[in-house]
């Protein structure tokens, strides 16, 4: 649809672009993106025909830009600039109709129900059409940029360049027009170009990604290889961290203003973040977490803030139990989304948790432990599967920053000192008679600030793995043992009652 070829060239005595080179697909959506001044604007000005390159040729549908007239162009391009603040009194409506100008032949055409019909669609669309009467000069900013890409859309354009098209947008629109546009693209082959200074957004939606950098092409390549954190940073000259996407298998490029980037750095959850509410506990940290787990949500790897441990009853049984799960946490004014969130049907009170550090590293362990229903793992065939609710639930908090090999070996070193404990308490498997390994619906979570010192690896021996070894066997022991106290106080409390 469009190929720039080795295209140099600026404003006078000011060469901004050097040698550049891309294409774009029929039914594309491109992101340009870059620091201020890298020639996002400039380039744009070239394949619209307003600046001319000094050398290099543009192709549109393989013919060069310069060969078009103003009207040929203007029946394949349509531009949507900068800052559409252009406010002149005319109503939405008949600003919208000047898009069709390049569709008529002479001054005193008719206007046709064709014409009509694009207009008052494109209206519909952009959400404009109940303002049609309206003045321009009279509308929001948001509602103006809406109008003059109405007008863009009524040219019934091939290839669509937007300058920032989601500059004066609230959240609504930004993600209306965005999802337009996409839909578009796939449904009609519109080609869109498009300027984005949010590289989320531009992340979100682009098929490809255009990476400028003083007027050369750093990258042009999909959205996970362009907005790669050192490249980001290195571009634009500041600190920014690259997070998966919660939903969706994105990138998020997020800012960290110095201040807290620095404050942040030695951060250390700890018992001050644990909360105790009716039926669950709640860790909340004050940032997400990388996390591994393996709840009943927030499973899996992922960026989490909220932590709970829910207390059921024995007997829970749902067929659903994460979307059960995910409605108890909305009842409870707790975004799902943002949560790891296990069960467990042993008493919270007899919670233990312990912050052990090393120098400037530090681990918070949080277990809850009840050996009722234990399994040995070497005789796992001998049992029929009838899951109960988790009784081993340990949360591994890291104070540090974790590859993510570290985090595979936190869950080894943790499910070892787990088994250990067994062993060492003697905790049986009731059908097989032998020392068990654990339960057969323990949850771990592992989950690191990833901030301050840096770990590539937490096998037992390592200093992350001494830590995670010594809070997980204190911890699980110690709440193994209140478990099993309190099953012993009712079952004399039980036999009192019996007897009288
Ligand atoms: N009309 C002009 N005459 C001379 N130089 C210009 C003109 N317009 C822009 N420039 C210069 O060209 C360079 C690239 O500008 P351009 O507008 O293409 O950048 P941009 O990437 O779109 O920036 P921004 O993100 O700030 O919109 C800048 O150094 C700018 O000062």
């Amino acid at each position: 649809m469009l190929s720039v070829n080795h295209v140099t060239g600026g404003y006078p005595g000011h060469d901004v672009l050097h040698d550049l080179s891309f294409e774009v697909k029929k039914g594309e959506l491109l992101g340009i993106v870059g620091p201020n001044g890298s020639g996002k604007t400039t380039i744009f000005k070239m394949i619209s025909g307003i600046l001319k390159p000094q050398s290099g040729e543009i192709l549109l549908k393989e013919k060069p830009i310069a060969s078009y007239s103003a009207k040929q162009l203007a029946k394949v391009l349509a531009v949507l600039p900068q800052h559409a603040e252009r406010a002149f009194p005319y109503t939405v409506k008949e600003t919208v109709a000047l898009g069709r100008y390049a569709h008529h032949t002479g001054w005193f055409q008719m206007w046709s129900e064709h014409d009509e019909a694009v207009v008052q669609q494109t209206m519909e669309q952009t959400g404009v059409a109940e303002f049609q009467d309206h003045y321009v000069n009279e509308l929001s900013g948001g509602e103006r940029q809406r109008v003059f890409l109405a007008q863009a859309l009524a040219q019934e354009p091939e290839i669509l360049l937007l300058d920032e098209p989601t500059n004066h947008l609230d959240l609504s629109y930004q993600k209306g027009l965005l999802d337009l546009l996409k839909k578009w693209t796939r449904e009609t082959g519109l080609t869109v170009i498009s300027i984005f200074h949010d590289l989320n957004l531009a992340g979100l939606y682009c098929d490809r990604l255009l990476l400028l950098e003083e007027g050369k092409i750093n990258l042009h390549n999909n959205p996970n290889e362009v907005l790669n954190e050192e490249r980001i940073q290195a571009v634009y000259r500041t600190t920014i961290e690259k997070h998966p996407h919660p939903t969706v298998p994105k990138p998020q490029m997020l800012l960290l203003p110095e201040k807290d980037a620095e404050e942040l750095n030695d951060y250390r959850i700890d018992e001050r973040h644990l909360e105790h509410r009716e039926e669950m506990m709640t860790l909340l940290a004050p940032f997400p977490l990388r996390t591994m787990s393996s709840g009943v949500v927030g499973s899996g790897t992922g960026w989490y803030s909220t932590f709970v441990n829910r207390h059921v009853d024995k007997s829970y049984n749902c067929p659903n139990h994460q979307e059960e799960m995910r409605a108890f946490l909305e009842d409870h004014s707790i975004d799902p989304i943002e949560t790891v969130g296990m069960m467990t049907a042993v008493q919270l009170e007899d919670v233990s948790y312990r912050l052990i550090e090393h120098e400037e590293v530090s681990v918070f362990i949080v277990v809850t432990a009840g050996g009722g229903n234990a399994v040995d793992a070497s005789r796992s065939k001998d049992h029929d599967f009838n899951p109960m609710p988790g009784t081993i639930n340990t949360w591994i908090f890291v104070n540090g920053t974790l590859t993510d090999e570290a985090f595979i070996q936190c869950i080894m070193t943790a499910t070892e000192t787990k088994a250990k404990v067994m062993q060492d308490l003697e905790i049986k498997d009731s059908l097989t008679g032998t020392i068990a390994t654990g339960t057969p619906t323990d949850s771990i979570l592992i989950a690191a600030t990833q901030r301050g010192s840096h770990h590539a690896f937490a096998g037992t021996i390592t200093t992350i793995g001494k830590l995670v070894s010594e809070g997980v066997y204190t911890c699980t022991i110690d709440a193994l043992r209140k478990h099993e106290k309190r099953a012993h106080q009712k079952g004399v409390q039980n036999r009192g009652q019996a007897r009288a």
